[in-house]
């Protein structure tokens, strides 16, 4: 029980003193925390004992939540807030003191020996991985009404995000514990972050779906929760405006990440287990597994503590820029610098131009894809200091000169990729440069905006995203010896993209480009208007001319031949106008849907020796 002494703090505060009767001594605690860090307004309105008590006592409910849900709790959120307002106030440059430049890091090219070899390292070594998405934003800037996870990654198969990367986790697993020296057999954890806004869907689409093949006791979802908002430069916690009895909440971004590995135990496990790396990754990037063997295989060469995959940066583009800042103190760290900071950045640093392309028509800063392989050691040693928390930052939008005001509540937020600002000189920062066209399409705005991007960088919309999926393909394909056409030009709402042959497979056929160069022979060529969907894992495609539609499905104790010359009237592209709402939300915001004409279709559900030929 509180102290007499103690519940003094309470009497200059009448109506919250007057309910103390209601509460339990933790809940007086939380009273006096946020009494003590200047919070008495938000009992200004509260009725006297006896009148909503149940809203009270559900208001020290979400305060405990918010209370224990951050690192140093409440006092601390508070803390750092008032001081990140107060920086905010007098515009000082969170970069004050750095000079920004290119830093040097390893490229990689799709195809050539050092790629393949990486490759069969990241390979040797994902047994060794846990694998962690971030799934917790609703995807504003997109606007679909689902999770994003949910969404197809392309609509040839309808396969959707969430399955994809479940199929290439379990594609790598299977191939590198059969690489195992001592033949054990590993699953890899699978750890999906997600909110409030996500959790309850995410966790229904792996129920519904038998976690598409993964054991459920690999996947583990851990909910972030939102922070508190704030009212004025005094970090006064803002009232819902609907509930006087309740907090207002927004999202803090995907750094919570960090915290929530430190403070669920996994990272102690995965130690004890002898895992080494903990990848972090984003909900819609179709083409991210496309990168992830060769980076893997770079960490490990390299013996890197933070390995950031990048890809060659648009000026202006909205994805992060990885720069080097020197202090200076003489400090120095290789570090993503936000979208939105990298502009002013440069131009407060001898840079008048900002964020402009150099001669390479690209920006000279790599850009972060926000994919981060992380070593384990370095990692939890990391975190048991910092118990997860990350340097955070506050962005609120003032009514007028004077920031005295904000238009609306603001909240502090963190980003996982701002993990190393804490890490000792000593730590190995690296990243790793990979083509665009291979490792990078998010889905990311809605057709409206992507239509209005700057002519000549990428949309990142559902549209260019599932276009991507078949660029690639394509392109590996044709670095395998295939034939496969040029593509057309065509405008799928508002966006010009190049429109190349449906081409997918499932990630059991092939994840390392060594593999998918053993699974085609002879002379192979695949029309422009062609749509190719392999599911089976070991499909062969020898001497092929597809000219149609081909989906070939099989066990993975049936070995089929795809060859010959296969000629069928196949799927067309129909377009679809995004505004058009008799067509479901997740096929109009792509602006095209397909014709299923006609299309040679075979599985083999027995094992033995097949081939497919018209
Ligand atoms: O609170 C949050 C916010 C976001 N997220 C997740 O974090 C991921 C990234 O979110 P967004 O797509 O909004 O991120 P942004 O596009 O703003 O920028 C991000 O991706 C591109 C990179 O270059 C940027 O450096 C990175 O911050 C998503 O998977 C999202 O679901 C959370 O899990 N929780
Ligand atoms: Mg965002």
């Amino acid at each position: 029980m509180a102290s007499t002494v103690d519940l003094n703090v309470f009497s200059s505060v009448p109506a919250l003193q007057s309910n103390l009767g209601v509460l339990s001594p933790d809940q007086i605690e939380l009273a006096k925390i946020l009494l003590e860090n200047g919070q008495s307004h938000l009992f200004q309105q509260w009725l006297g004992l006896g009148v909503d008590d149940k809203e009270k006592l559900a208001f020290f409910e979400q305060i405990a939540l918010l209370n224990s849900s951050y690192p140093g709790g409440l006092a601390s959120y508070i803390k750092t807030a008032k001081e990140l307002l107060a920086d905010s106030k007098v515009g000082k440059n969170p970069y004050d003191g750095f000079s920004p430049s290119v830093p040097s890091g390893e490229n990689l090219s799709f195809g050539d020996e050092n790629f393949i070899k990486m490759e069969k390292r990241g390979v040797v070594e994902a047994r060794n991985a846990a694998f962690v998405l971030v799934a917790g934003g609703l995807g504003e800037r997109l606007g679909y009404n689902g999770i994003k996870v949910a969404l197809p990654r392309e609509t040839t198969t309808g396969t959707c995000f969430l399955q994809h990367y479940i199929e290439s986790i379990l594609a790598l697993q299977e191939a590198s514990n059969k690489l195992a020296s001592d033949e054990s057999q590993r699953d890899i954890p699978f750890i999906i972050m997600t909110s409030d806004d996500t959790h309850s869907r995410t966790l229904e689409l792996l129920e519904l779906n038998s976690y598409f093949g993964m054991k459920s006791t690999q996947v583990h979802l851990l909910k972030q929760e939102k922070v508190a908002c704030l009212d004025d430069n005094d970090a006064r916690l803002a009232l819902d405006p609907k509930n006087k009895y309740r907090i207002q909440t927004k999202p803090h971004g995907h750094g919570d990440v960090h915290s929530l590995l430190y403070s669920s135990g996994l990272l102690h496990k995965w130690l004890d287990a002898g895992l080494k790396w903990v990848l972090f990754f984003q909900d819609t990037n179709g083409l991210l597994f496309n990168a992830i063997p060769a980076s893997l295989g770079v960490s490990a060469t390299k013996q890197y503590h933070v390995n950031s995959l990048a890809v060659p940066r648009k000026a202006k583009e909205a994805i992060g820029g990885i720069t080097k800042l020197t202090h200076a103190d003489g400090r120095s760290m290789v570090i993503n610098v936000e979208y939105n900071q990298l502009d002013p950045l440069l131009r407060a640093t001898g840079f008048p131009d900002g964020d402009v392309n150099c001669e390479t028509g690209f920006s000279p800063f790599p850009g972060n894809i926000n994919q981060l392989i992380l070593e384990l050691g370095s990692y939890k040693e990391e975190l048991q200091k910092t118990e997860g928390a990350i340097k955070e930052f506050v962005n609120p939008k003032y009514k007028d000169s004077t920031k005295t005001a904000f238009k609306s509540s603001t909240r502090l937020e963190c980003m996982m990729q701002d993990y190393p600002k804490t890490l000792p000189p000593t730590a190995r920062v690296g990243f790793t440069v990979m083509d665009i066209w291979l490792a990078y399409a998010p889905v990311k705005n809605n057709p409206e905006d992507a239509a209005k991007v700057p002519k000549g960088n990428p949309y990142h919309s559902a549209t260019s995203g599932e276009m991507a999926i078949y660029r690639a393909n394509s392109l590996i394909l044709q670095k395998a010896g295939v034939k496969v056409e040029e593509p057309v030009k065509q405008v799928l709402n508002g966006q010009e993209v190049e429109v190349w042959s449906r081409i997918t497979w499932k990630p059991k056929w092939g994840m390392i480009f060594s593999d998918i160069k053993k699974k085609v022979s002879g002379n192979c060529e695949v029309s422009q208007r062609s749509t190719m969907a392999i599911k089976g894992r070991n499909v062969f495609i020898e001497d092929l001319s597809l000219d149609g539609a081909v989906i070939v499905d099989s066990i993975d104790d049936a070995e089929v031949k795809l060859g010959g010359s296969i000629k069928n009237n196949g799927w067309t592209m129909e377009t679809v106008d995004y505004k058009d709402t008799s067509v479901p939300e997740e096929i109009r915001i792509r602006g095209f849907r397909f014709n299923k004409v006609e299309q040679l279709e075979k599985k083999f559900t027995q094992p033995g020796k097949f081939s497919v030929e018209d």
